[in-house]
């Protein structure tokens, strides 16, 4: 029987590179928010059963921002650190998933991920083992700098990529990696680096460039003009 495909959204972060006074995930973006752009992206697509979204106990904006797809929206609690929230939505997915089950991790700050990108990463990975992720080749030089912005030394930019999400793993390889990569105390900033940790060759997929994550204030002008161009306002 075909594995299923599920979601995880971790939305329980703060967005302090933002500077606003409401998390990023919740600023207004081309007629709707930003999460709600995300979570459409993913509810979309009949492939995947359910999204589980890990919410901080904080939260005082989620319940508004719902979209009406409720029933194939599941809460889980928020973490510390981003790999923690996801641990809790993987979790939460064990009693609803299968081992094998694919599980797509997608930041709620990348509202601007086309469907294309999703039934690319579905279809190259089909049947693989492990799994793998959204990236894009760097095309620019790369530079090592220090604090104060002086240029320590050219990084060599050959086969090095920029990883994006959605990062698309076997639920329990997953699961099993990140506890232990966190119980190891390692730095982990997205579901792959967990993966390689346990020994895993993820597999790059190249993705949309405009599969931008919102940071900076800048990214969400570049974010609303990405989404209007797409014809995806709300
Ligand atoms: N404890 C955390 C921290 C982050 N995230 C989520 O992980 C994604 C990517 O993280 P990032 O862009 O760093 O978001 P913030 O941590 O909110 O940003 P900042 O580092 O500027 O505070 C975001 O959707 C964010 O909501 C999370 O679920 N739990
Ligand atoms: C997961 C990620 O989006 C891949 O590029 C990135 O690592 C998230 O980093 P952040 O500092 O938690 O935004």
């Amino acid at each position: 029987m075909s594995p299923n495909y599920w979601a995880v959204v971790p939305a329980a972060g703060v967005g302090k590179r933002m500077g606003t006074n409401i998390p990023k995930q919740y600023l207004p973006l081309a007629g709707k928010t930003v999460i709600e752009h995300t979570l459409d992206s993913l509810l979309q697509h009949p492939r995947i059963q359910a999204i589980v979204v890990a919410v901080s106990s904080e939260d005082r904006w989620w319940p508004e921002c719902l979209p009406q797809d409720k029933e194939r929206i599941i809460r889980a609690p928020g973490g510390a650190e981003r790999c923690h929230s996801v641990s809790n939505g993987l979790e939460c997915l064990l009693s609803l998933a299968a081992p094998e089950d694919w599980v797509l991790v997608h930041d709620a700050a990348r509202p601007c991920l086309r469907r294309e990108d999703i039934d690319r990463l579905m279809e190259t990975l089909h049947g693989h083992p492990i799994g793998g992720l959204l990236a894009l080749p760097i095309s620019d030089t790369v530079k090592r700098a220090n604090a104060e912005g002086v240029v320590l030394e050219t990084v060599n930019r050959e086969g090095l990529w920029r990883a994006m999400t959605p990062q698309m793993f076997r639920l329990e390889k997953l699961y099993r990696a990140l506890r232990e990569a966190i119980a190891a105390g390692v730095q982990v900033t997205d579901e792959a680096s967990a993966m390689e940790w346990a020994g895993f060759s993820p597999h790059l997929v190249e993705g949309y460039p405009d599969n931008i994550k919102i940071t900076h204030p800048q990214d969400l002008m570049q974010a609303e003009d990405f989404l209007k161009r797409q014809g995806r306002e709300g």
